[in-house]
């Protein structure tokens, strides 16, 4: 897209303007400039991570250039721009006047969104580029990504039908990410399809950090949660939880790469968080899928947290899975995470004498599935 296409705030717009351009609509232009009374003043400051850092994160208005919607979340909308000439997005949220307790929550997840972002760079996290606080409206500048969000990319495709080799990337790129995030100390809380954004090259970046928080101040996010049908049961019970609640999520988002299909979508977000945590319900394995991801799979959706695996240890399965997989494309079929346990010596003396007497029948007990 041309950069002339974007305007600064405050920049008057022709009324002639080609609403199918790639410019401004009316309306939406109307918008734009009704915030930039809000904005344009703003030199906010916010509190680091450290307890006496102020870190300087205050956008420079006059260098942001917005451009059209592209997006919307619960409480924000999202537009393209750009900001000192690179490509962004920036999500603007506007307090609702009407509703003081949501104003506030929405002033709370916007500076602990903003005071984590700000300290994190990592291929596999989006990447903070400014934000603006000017009460009631808030944005945030971050780098933009063409590929949109990684629910929309498996709605275009049919279920089942993601290559593994795609499927053990991407989760590689998200593993990678929230590996990064967790030795940082953070949780994401909100860790799902709709918020793993996709970069040209298909790359995942993980995004939206408002309801994340630090490993140390994990108490529930208040005034929001993260989505039932990613979350762990022990998040939707209100329990006190760890990192480990990511994990849980990742092994649902394993799920939709493996699948293409919306978790437990034939329930209500509401049954779904009764389903996992009180009936202990998951989404089905699919029937063709290799043994060795769903048992990872399966690891990390276990309902004792302390039973999942960290994500440091998922990389290295997963950069496993991969090099066997590159040399030999038929590894699937042959792994077994479940190898069969070595006979004590005791038993093995025991059967000799059988063995020998039956050896025609030993093969097919040794075969058979319920042993
Ligand atoms: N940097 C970006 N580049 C490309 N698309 C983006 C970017 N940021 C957000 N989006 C798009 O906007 C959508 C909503 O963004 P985001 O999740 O950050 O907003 P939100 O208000 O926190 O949403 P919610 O609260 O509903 O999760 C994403 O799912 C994605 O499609």
């Amino acid at each position: 897209m041309r950069l002339e296409c974007f305007r600064p705030i405050g920049h008057k717009q022709n009324q002639n303007q080609n609403k199918h351009d790639g410019r401004l609509s009316l309306g939406e232009f109307r918008k734009v400039v009704s915030w930039s009374k809000f904005l344009v003043s703003s030199g906010g400051k916010i509190k680091g991570r450290e307890e006496d850092e102020e870190a300087e994160w205050s956008a420079d208005m006059s260098q942001l250039f917005f451009g059209r919607k592209f997006a919307s979340g619960r409480h924000s909308q999202i537009y393209r721009g750009f900001y000192k000439k690179i490509e962004v997005a920036i999500k603007m949220t506007i307090q609702p006047e009407e509703d003081p307790n949501l104003a506030s929550a929405l002033e709370t997840h916007f500076t602990s969104e903003v005071s984590l972002l700000l300290h994190l760079r990592h291929p596999n996290i989006i990447t903070f580029v400014a934000a603006c606080k000017k009460a009631p409206v808030f944005c945030i500048i971050t780098e933009y990504l063409s590929g949109g969000s990684l629910r929309n990319y498996l709605n275009l495709q049919e279920p089942y039908s993601l290559c593994l080799e795609l499927v053990l990337k991407l989760a590689l790129d998200i593993a990678h990410g929230m590996n990064y995030l967790h030795s940082q100390g953070i949780l994401h809380r909100d860790l799902k399809s709709d918020n793993l954004l996709l970069g040209e090259d298909m790359q995942i970046k993980v995004a939206d950090f408002g309801i994340s928080c630090l490993e140390n101040h994990s108490g529930s996010p208040k005034g929001f949660t993260g989505t039932y049908r990613w979350m762990a049961p022990e998040m939707i019970n209100e329990k006190q939880h760890t990192k480990k609640v990511d994990v849980y999520s990742f092994a649902i988002v394993l799920w939709e790469l493996l699948t293409a299909l919306t978790p437990f979508h034939d329930m209500t977000p509401l049954q779904a968080a009764f389903a996992v945590s009180q009936k202990n319900a998951r989404p089905p394995l699919p029937a063709n899928c290799p043994m060795a991801l769903s048992q990872l799979m399966t690891q990390c959706w276990s309902s004792n947290p302390n039973k999942r695996p960290h994500f440091e240890e998922i990389v290295s399965i997963l950069n496993q899975y991969s090099d066997s997989f590159r040399q030999d494309p038929s590894f699937f079929t042959h792994h077994n995470p479940f190898p069969p346990k070595p006979r004590s010596p005791h038993l093995f003396h025991l059967c000799i004498p059988c063995i020998c007497r039956n050896s025609g029948r030993r093969k097919s007990v040794a075969a058979s599935p319920n042993r």
